[in-house]
């Protein structure tokens, strides 16, 4: 490597990429590949949040979780009498770092310089309207992507901030269980957090100012309430914290729900309390990009109020999940490459919370599309009608379809074991504009979890097909067959 004075400070390229995490690198590599000059720049941990604090070290401690409920999971078969988990959880965390470790290297420095993109590892800072700082270097581009991510909010609760407590950035790095662990948010975060701390022996305490999901159907955040009572998860819902302190040995506070006010006394504390966009120290003003603290605005081709200038990923403002990074990416792409005017459409944007029974989404949920169209229809299934969940005993949940009067699938729920998979054929009906007669009519393996969605989509037809009307046509031409 040449030393850095060696280098020229004035980069010329003709896609310029602010953060290294889902958003940033999706695109750069599709640039890279696609023939562009492309120059990423990360002052932080190549993978951004999902490889190193948030979807792949959460999913890798829910995995362990799950091992550990599987001791006792199988009683009701007849496996499992007298075995209790041993939980090391110095090696749970071991665990969690290798998995983050294995697939490092797709996001590496030396990966993105083999598919030809000029990685500078620094803090990046735009000074005018079409340059960015970063280090030694003044990069000029013909475009730039700003994918900057969010982080933790700290809600303004007196007393919380100056207890230090743990967020997505800190919680993975635990070496030790959490005897009690307090958690603030019951988002996706939250739950999916307290959960699995649960089930690797803490006991868990969730409070939160609202109720918990508020974006899932209600009867999806009932049954997740349900099971996570059941694990003796102590939830409090539309409730307040009031007085956070740290003792010696403890957190202490006041919940304050349904009138009542409850002691707590934590080992540890976690805040999932929603995000803020990396919207400042970015210099966005000297470049002319408006933006509120919820993100970056942004257009429906992802352009900022500097048209050279776009925002993909949590900074946009919108939806925050890694597959929307990468979908923004695309989108980004397809305009400052091409000059194509494509545009985001989220009718089909998915969402899964890893729960167990896991809780997934697609399109819109009834309240939205009973404000959106006329006359919704709903059809309902539940997992106690699957053989398939009935031989693993797990029938506990069920699959929501929205459809539109005249039968367009609009939105789909599904909760229960392995949901996030049986999510994707819903995604494809909603934009690939599929009609229901296409599941209805497809030949699941049997038994299979997958033929819950063909059974939802036939209960559409099954009032029409089995009515007297079709009986009455039945009897007539069976007359007229040789
Ligand atoms: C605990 C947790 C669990 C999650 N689980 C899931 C899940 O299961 N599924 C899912 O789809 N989503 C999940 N998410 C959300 C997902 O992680 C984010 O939506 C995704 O990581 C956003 O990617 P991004 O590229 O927009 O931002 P980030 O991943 O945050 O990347 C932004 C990058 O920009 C860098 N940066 C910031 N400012 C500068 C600067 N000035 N100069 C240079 N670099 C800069 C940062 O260091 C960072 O690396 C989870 C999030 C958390 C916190
Ligand atoms: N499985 C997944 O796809 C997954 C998993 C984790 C996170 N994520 C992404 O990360 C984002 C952030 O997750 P999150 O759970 O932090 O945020 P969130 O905004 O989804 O939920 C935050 C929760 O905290 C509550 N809250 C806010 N202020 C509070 C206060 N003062 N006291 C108590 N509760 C309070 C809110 O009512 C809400 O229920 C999500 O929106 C999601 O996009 C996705």
């Amino acid at each position: 490597m040449p030393e850095a004075s060696a280098r020229p400070s004035t980069i010329e390229c003709d896609l310029c990429i602010i953060g290294a995490g889902s958003a940033g690198l999706t695109a750069a590599a599709g640039a890279a590949q696609l023939g562009a000059k492309v120059v990423l720049i990360e002052r932080g941990e190549m993978g951004g949040d999902c490889l190193n604090t948030g979807c792949v070290p959460s999913k890798s401690l829910i995995a362990a979780a799950h091992m550990a409920h599987s001791f006792t999971a199988g009683l009701e078969m007849g496996v499992g009498e007298g075995l209790a988990p041993r939980i090391n959880f110095q090696a749970v965390h071991d665990h969690i770092h290798g998995v983050i470790g294995q697939i490092a290297p797709h996001d590496s420095v030396e990966r993105f310089e083999s598919l030809g993109v000029q990685v500078l590892k620094e803090s990046a800072k735009f000074t005018g309207p079409d340059q960015v700082v970063a280090g030694p270097y003044t990069v000029k581009a013909r475009r730039f992507v700003v994918a900057t991510g969010s982080r933790a909010v700290v809600p303004p609760v007196p007393g919380l901030r100056e207890l230090e407590p743990m967020t997505n950035e800190t919680v993975f790095d635990l070496t030790e269980l959490p005897e009690h662990l307090l958690i603030v948010g019951g988002g996706p975060i939250g739950l999916e957090m307290a959960q699995a701390f649960a089930r690797l022996g803490s006991k868990v305490t969730v409070v939160d100012v609202a109720t918990i999901l508020p974006r899932d159907e209600p009867e999806a955040a009932e049954l997740a309430r349900k099971k996570l009572g059941d694990e003796r998860i102590v939830l409090y819902e539309n409730a307040k914290l009031i007085d956070p302190k740290r003792t010696a040995d403890s957190v202490s506070a006041t919940i304050e729900a349904n009138g009542e006010d409850h002691q707590i006394a934590a080992s540890h504390i976690l805040v999932a309390a929603g995000r803020s966009a990396n919207v400042n120290d970015i210099g966005l003003t000297a470049a002319g990009v408006e933006f509120t603290p919820k993100g970056i605005t942004v257009d429906g081709r992802l352009r900022t109020s500097n048209r050279k200038i776009f925002a993909v990923g949590d900074v946009a403002g919108g939806p925050q999940f890694t597959h929307i990074a990468g979908y923004h990416a695309g989108i980004v792409i397809r305009n400052a490459l091409f000059g194509l005017p494509a545009k985001v459409d989220y009718a089909a944007l998915p969402w899964v919370t890893y729960l167990d029974p896991e809780v997934a989404h697609v399109g819109l949920v009834e309240s939205e599309a009973r404000k959106q169209h006329e006359d919704v229809q709903i059809l309902v299934e539940h997992f106690d009608e699957n053989d398939r969940a009935q031989t693993e005993k797990r029938v506990e949940g069920f699959i929501k379809l929205v459809l539109t009067k005249r039968g367009k699938v609009v939105g789909a729920t599904v909760v229960g074991p392995h949901a996030g998979e049986l999510i994707g054929i819903w995604g494809l009906v909603i934009s690939g504009k599929l009609s229901l007669a296409a599941v209805a009519g497809m030949i699941a393996p049997y038994p299979t979890l997958a033929e819950i969605s063909k059974r939802v989509a036939g209960s559409y037809y099954k009032p029409k097909l089995f009515s007297p009307l079709t009986q009455n046509f039945v009897k007539l031409i069976q007359r007229w067959l040789p």
